[in-house]
């Protein structure tokens, strides 16, 4: 049995140093992920003045209940769409002139409903170049909060940077969703901001956070979920067997359940309370799946499907044409660019078995796709990445990692 140490994940990362800037008193965080993500949201936070010491296996963060320290900041997200979403509405609890930008990547994603949902909050912010998207001025002044409706249908990360912010409004936060993708996030923000002592309801479509107060604390980071399904998909691909300690059932990540659909795949899966094992079967089978709660594995499982027996149908996944780039699109082409037989609707992608040939892989700059075709490579002699560096959004010693894996099945058999 081989184990593979997976780094902290990137959600919970970034939702604690939220939670710890906005609690009563210096939280520490342990085993948080380190990529260029969580270090821009770290940077953003100590732009904003609050005081973060990274450690590599810790951070400190000072809390302040009433808004950023900073009499003012310029913020720079650089790809990292949590620190887009979240931070933002830590600026508008503020009081002063705060600049958010990012990475031209960055910039192209939407950002709309949480603009409009900060405006009729009664914030006084301003898309500068393109309506409903960065860059964003807010000009803070505290806020009072009250009741409103959101389109979460594009991101949940907009109703998440809500909800994290929520307590230190006056009056608390009633939002309405009239549509929301990625619940298992949601579900992830609620389940931190109780870790943090304030308790948030859902009654339907309506989330409801009373005024109240975080209390700082310590924190353990699991690993990331997103990212373990890249060996998880590795071992189900070989015929392999690996090990994930310290991720299992009892996650706050909803995309632990990826390992479920390697089991529908004919995979065998134990998910223990906390580690999951993935033992990959002779032949993995065609699957029809929908991934709306768990998309960013989508490309994960796109990568590994010209291997199964019959076709991989991967459906409700249109907000992933809105990530850090059109991901149906890239994995139709990439798998095109390798022989293999592909088809995408609106929200689908559908692949059909098939012997992928050497190719470079198209990354587009995005880390999910230089991971999961990194795994095709693991049958495909000759697949190269354009970049394969893009990695280093989440992940970047991926390379590594993934390399000394499969050294280590070779050398067991
Ligand atoms: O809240 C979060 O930490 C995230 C939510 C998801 O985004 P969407 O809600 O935009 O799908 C996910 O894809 C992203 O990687 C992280
Ligand atoms: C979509 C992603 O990132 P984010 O939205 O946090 O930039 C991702 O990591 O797949």
């Amino acid at each position: 049995m081989t184990d593979v140490a997976i780094p902290g994940s990137k959600s919970l990362t970034a939702r604690a140093l939220f939670l710890a800037a906005c609690a009563d008193g210096t939280s520490v965080l342990h085993r948080p992920l380190w990529s260029d993500d969580t270090e821009a949201f770290a940077a953003g936070l100590a732009a904003l003045g609050y005081a973060v010491d990274v450690r590599p296996d810790r951070c400190t963060v000072r809390g302040s209940t009433s808004g950023p320290p900073a009499p003012g900041a310029d913020v720079f997200c650089r790809d990292a769409g949590t620190a887009a979403r979240f931070l933002p509405t830590l600026g508008a609890l503020g009081h002063g002139v705060f600049a958010f930008d990012g990475s031209e990547q960055l910039r192209r994603r939407p950002l709309g409903p949480l603009v409009g949902a900060l405006a009729a909050l009664g914030v006084d912010v301003r898309a500068e170049e393109r309506e409903g998207h960065l860059p964003v001025t807010v000009r803070g002044a505290g806020l009072k909060g009250g009741a409103l409706t959101l389109d979460a249908g594009l991101s949940s990360q907009f109703l998440t940077g809500l909800l994290l912010a929520a307590p230190l409004m006056t009056e608390g936060l009633e939002v309405t969703v009239t549509d929301l993708v990625s619940v298992p996030y949601v579900e992830m923000t609620l389940a931190m901001m109780r870790r943090f002592g304030v308790q948030a309801t859902r009654t339907g479509d309506t989330f409801t956070v009373p005024p109240g107060r975080y209390r700082a604390g310590d924190y353990l980071v699991e690993p990331d979920a997103s990212t373990a399904s890249y060996f998880l998909a590795a071992a189900a691909l070989t015929g392999r067997s690996v090990t994930v300690p310290g991720l299992g059932a009892d996650a706050l990540q909803g995309d632990v359940r990826f390992a479920e659909v390697l089991g529908r795949m004919g995979a065998d899966v134990t998910l223990a309370a906390d580690s999951v094992t993935v033992t990959g079967p002779e032949r993995l089978s065609g699957v029809t799946v929908n991934m709306r709660d768990i998309s960013d594995t989508m490309p994960t499982l796109a990568a590994i499907a010209p291997f199964a027996d019959g076709p991989v149908r991967i459906e409700d996944v249109y907000n992933t044409r809105v990530k850090e780039c059109d991901r149906l699109d890239a994995c139709a082409t990439n798998l095109a660019r390798l022989g293999v037989r592909v088809e995408t609707g609106r929200d689908w992608i559908q692949v059909w078995p098939g012997t992928p040939r050497a190719a470079e892989i198209d990354c587009r700059g995005d880390h999910r796709i230089a991971m999961s075709f990194s795994v095709t490579g693991l049958r495909t002699p000759g697949l190269t990445l354009d970049d394969p560096g893009c990695v280093k959004k989440t992940f970047p010693e991926f390379h590594e990692v993934l390399a000394d894996l499969v050294r280590e099945w070779s050398h067991d058999s």
